[in-house]
């Protein structure tokens, strides 16, 4: 069914954010192929820009932070096919403004995604709730529910079974984004080969209780101490150089840093906005990254402009 959008003259603009995993525990391959993953999310203030506005096709234009590396084919890139699945017979032309790093470890084309879906269930009206959009986030990719929902959550199964963290206080990190992406699958992939390798179960890290104590404390010296990630060794393997880039941002003075995700970018969290300023000014000076960036979290989910 062909959705009128509700003016002609209409467009939706929705901005979502990039996530950092403060924790990351990744099980056994399931026969489906997908990871069993216990993750604890948080949202952070690099945003991306979606506009979508009626059109006699889908088109996709982006522009910003690693535009050449966006698939303008509809068929690939994220946030057409999100658009599609919401209206199949009323084409959209998309605008990606984006700053999240592309292939990054930050969920920068969930993110696209997340406001693609929200935009165009906007657009169009098409009497979507709250279970709609997830159910359909989830069927995009596994980190796409998280980038609809925001702020700090706990991901189960593959990743998109989200359940609220209480998280009290502000987070200040520091964004190392390296010249090259890494592919989540190959990242995933290569967990295996390293785990096969030592003779290592598949058992992920034990739950993250700890951890979401120490959120709810607002602790963030606790938080820091308790960062972890089990892509983070198979990330180092596929990009040596990033051990380079953590030990850079311990010597400025952050408190801890982690790989993001599957990687590459790492995320350094500091004790305050000011000591954030002066790692992101050290690490800029000392040639370790293609950008540095500064971010806080957490921060909101996709919301309309
Ligand atoms: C690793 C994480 C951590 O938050 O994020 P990124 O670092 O990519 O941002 C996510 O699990 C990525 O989620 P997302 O990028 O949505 O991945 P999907 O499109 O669902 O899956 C891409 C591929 O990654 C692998 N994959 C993903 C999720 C999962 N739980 N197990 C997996 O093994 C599979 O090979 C899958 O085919
Ligand atoms: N709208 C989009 N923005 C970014 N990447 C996209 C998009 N659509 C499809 N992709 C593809 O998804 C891959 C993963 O990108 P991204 O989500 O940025 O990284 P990550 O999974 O590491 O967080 C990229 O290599 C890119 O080719």
């Amino acid at each position: 069914m062909a959705f009128k959008p509700r003016d002609l003259s209409d467009s939706v603009t929705v901005r979502a954010a990039a996530k950092i995993n403060l924790h990351l525990g990744v099980g056994a391959a399931r026969p489906d192929g997908y990871h069993e993953l216990t993750t604890v999310f948080q949202a952070v203030s690099l945003f991306d820009e979606v506009t979508v506005r009626p059109a006699g096709a889908v088109s996709v234009v982006t522009r910003g932070e690693g535009a050449d590396q966006v698939p303008d084919d509809p068929a690939q890139n994220l946030a057409a096919r999100a658009a599609v699945r919401v209206a199949p017979d009323s084409p959209v032309a998309i605008e990606i403004d984006k700053a999240i790093p592309v292939a990054g470890g930050m969920a920068g084309g969930s993110a696209d995604a997340a406001a693609a879906l929200l935009a165009c269930s906007r657009l169009f009206d098409v009497g979507w709730g709250g279970e709609e959009l997830v159910a359909a986030a989830a069927d995009l990719g596994s980190d796409v529910p998280f980038a609809l929902h925001g702020g700090t959550a706990l991901g189960t199964g593959r990743g998109e079974r989200l359940s609220p963290v209480l998280s009290r206080g502000e987070y200040h990190w520091v964004l190392a984004i390296a010249k090259t992406g890494l592919s989540t699958p190959t990242v995933f992939a290569e967990l295996d080969r390293l785990r096969a390798k030592d003779g290592v179960d598949d058992e992920s890290s034990p739950p993250p209780d700890e951890l979401l104590r120490a959120l709810a404390s607002g602790d963030v010296e606790r938080v820091a101490s308790l960062l972890h990630n089990d892509l983070q060794p198979a990330a180092l393997s596929l990009q040596p150089t990033l051990r380079r880039t953590l030990r850079a941002g311990a010597d400025a003075g952050a408190l801890a840093g982690v790989v993001s995700g599957s990687g590459p970018t790492c995320a350094f969290l500091c004790g305050d906005e000011e000591s954030a300023v002066r790692v992101a000014a050290e690490l800029a000076g000392g040639g370790v990254a293609k950008a540095v960036r500064t971010a806080r979290g957490p921060v909101p989910g996709a919301r309309v402009i």
